[in-house]
């Protein structure tokens, strides 16, 4: 292949396969989808969508794919869909107005409280009947729970349908749960929340979702990082001054308040999402690519994180916030966080990793910024034009780019600072980068947990004094 050419593998449509231990088995047979909390922000917004593009190319057909709605909310199906409607965009469709159409046909709403039986018999009974219809063998079907739920509501929901919703039989196939962000308040909340979803669910069967692992550029650190005889060797203390990884948005919480303002923007966002990314950035080589493997090595950094120093935090709350009707007015809430996180290893031991979080700031972008130290004996005297720095940008508008100095084109000897840049829209023309909700979902009817929190990366990535913090009073 040409240097100039890229080479693209299409994911195989339909023909799905799952792991079970090592080996891979095809993914067959009838799929209940089933979304609680429909009704929500998350569901429509991120989750219907992502399926939709999932059916769009084909990876849910009609003929075994059915999705359930489920929430507190008394609407018909038709409410529903009219709901989701407006959210339902893909570039991949041909006919976009027809597959929408086709697309809400698979959904059905249900109605019900998330800690009565009477709610989950329905839903069974719902599902029961799709199975039969798609004349799938009664147990040998596949049912995926999504919780698209605040996480007060886990256990019970993890509880109703652990008695009344899963496969009847043993003749194979599963039940999966996916569960949301954030996995509870503080160390003590989450590992109780971890010990009542284990009781009633083994680790494979559930599926902590952190969508940050789906976008494509967190994907690609470990390829990056790996897979580069640049890198392998300036990665570590020795070159690197600091690390910075930030996220900010324009606007705040929208009528989200009251979820927002219960967890604030540490629980939010740097706890599992920039925590998450800082782990594949600091990480060792795995020693394959087992989703087991990479896990370990996250743990292994989120082990070696220091306890954060006080006068290494600032937290702020944007002005207005507390103009949202659904925010409480005397709300103490962080909106807004930088912390530095320091990792005592030998690759990393004095370099700062600086997490950045805020709403309602002036811009939208997430990235992770790598900053080189000064060149050691400067003839050039170019210090004052900026460091070496290595910039992953997330969002929007995916491109990595390195700045470096170079010769001031011209007759004179001047440096000056320039950009090798790999902006994904301009190289990988005409391809649809795919939202990370619609892989990770992928990945959950595959039975592949790469991309997912496994049970002991939550208990180390809750640093006790990360939540101490968001009760500080922002002042
Ligand atoms: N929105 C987003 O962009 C993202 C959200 N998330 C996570 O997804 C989950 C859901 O978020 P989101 O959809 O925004 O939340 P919502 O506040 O929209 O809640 C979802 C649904 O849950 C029900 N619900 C809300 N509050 C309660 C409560 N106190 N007790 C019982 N049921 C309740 C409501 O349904 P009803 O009353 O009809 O039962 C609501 O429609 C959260 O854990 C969030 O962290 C993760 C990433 C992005
Ligand atoms: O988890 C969350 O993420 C969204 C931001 O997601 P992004 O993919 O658009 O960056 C954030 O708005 C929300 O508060 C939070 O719960």
């Amino acid at each position: 292949m040409g240097s100039g050419e890229w080479c693209l593998q299409k994911r195989d449509s339909f023909k799905s396969e799952t792991l079970v231990g090592n080996e891979t088995v095809p993914e067959i047979g009838c799929l209940s989808i089933i979304v609680l909390g429909a009704s929500g922000d998350l569901a429509k917004k991120k989750t219907f969508p992502a399926l939709f593009h999932l059916y769009c190319q084909g990876f849910l057909p009609p003929i075994e794919v059915h999705i359930f709605g489920y929430a507190r909310t008394k609407i018909s199906d038709d409410e529903l869909r009219n709901r989701i409607r407006g959210y339902l965009v893909s570039e991949r469709s041909a006919s976009p107005s027809k597959d929408v159409s086709k697309f809400l046909q698979l959904i059905k709403y249900v109605s019900g409280s998330y800690d009565a039986a009477e709610g989950f018999q329905m839903l069974d009974k719902e599902i029961s009947k799709h199975e039969t219809s798609k004349n799938s063998l009664e147990g040998s079907s596949r049912r995926l729970f999504y919780l698209a739920l605040p996480p007060s509501v886990y256990p019970s929901v993890c509880r109703m349908i652990r008695r009344y919703c899963m496969n009847k039989s043993n003749l194979g196939r599963w039940t999966r749960i996916v569960v949301e962000k954030p996995f509870g308040r503080d160390l003590g909340s989450a590992e109780e929340l971890s010990s009542q979803i284990g009781e009633l669910f083994d680790e494979p069967q559930i599926y902590r979702i952190d969508h940050y692992l789906g976008k494509e550029l967190v994907q690609n650190l470990l390829v990056l990082r790996f897979a580069n005889r640049f890198f392998l060797p300036l990665w570590n203390r020795d070159n690197i001054d600091n690390v910075q990884i930030v996220f900010r948005e324009d606007f705040g919480t929208e009528g989200r308040g009251g979820y927002f303002d219960e967890y604030g923007i540490i629980r939010d966002i740097i706890q599992n999402h920039l925590l998450q990314v800082l782990c594949l950035v600091a990480m060792e080589k795995p020693v394959s690519l087992k989703p087991e493997r990479i896990r370990d090595e996250k743990v292994k950094v989120l082990q070696s994180v220091l306890p954060i120093k006080d006068e290494e935090v600032v937290l702020g709350q944007y002005e207005g916030y507390r103009d949202d009707p659904t925010v409480p007015d005397h709300s103490n809430t962080p909106t807004f966080a930088t912390i530095i996180l320091r990792i005592h290893n030998e690759r990393w031991e004095g370099v700062p990793f600086i997490l950045k979080a805020g709403k309602a700031l002036n811009s939208r972008k997430a990235e992770i910024r790598v900053q080189f130290k000064d060149v050691p004996g400067d003839i050039f005297k170019c210090k004052k034009q900026g460091r070496n720095e290595f910039v992953i940008r997330l969002q929007p508008s995916e491109a990595m780019y390195m700045k470096l100095m170079v010769k001031q084109p011209g007759l004179e000897m001047s440096t000056v600072q320039s950009e090798l840049d790999l902006s994904y829209r301009q190289r990988y023309q005409g391809v649809t980068i795919p939202e990370a909700y619609e892989r990770l979902i992928l990945d959950t009817i595959r039975g592949d947990q790469q991309h997912f929190v496994r049970r002991d990366e939550l208990k180390h990535g809750r640093f006790s004094r990360l939540f101490y913090i968001e009760l500080t009073t922002v002042k």
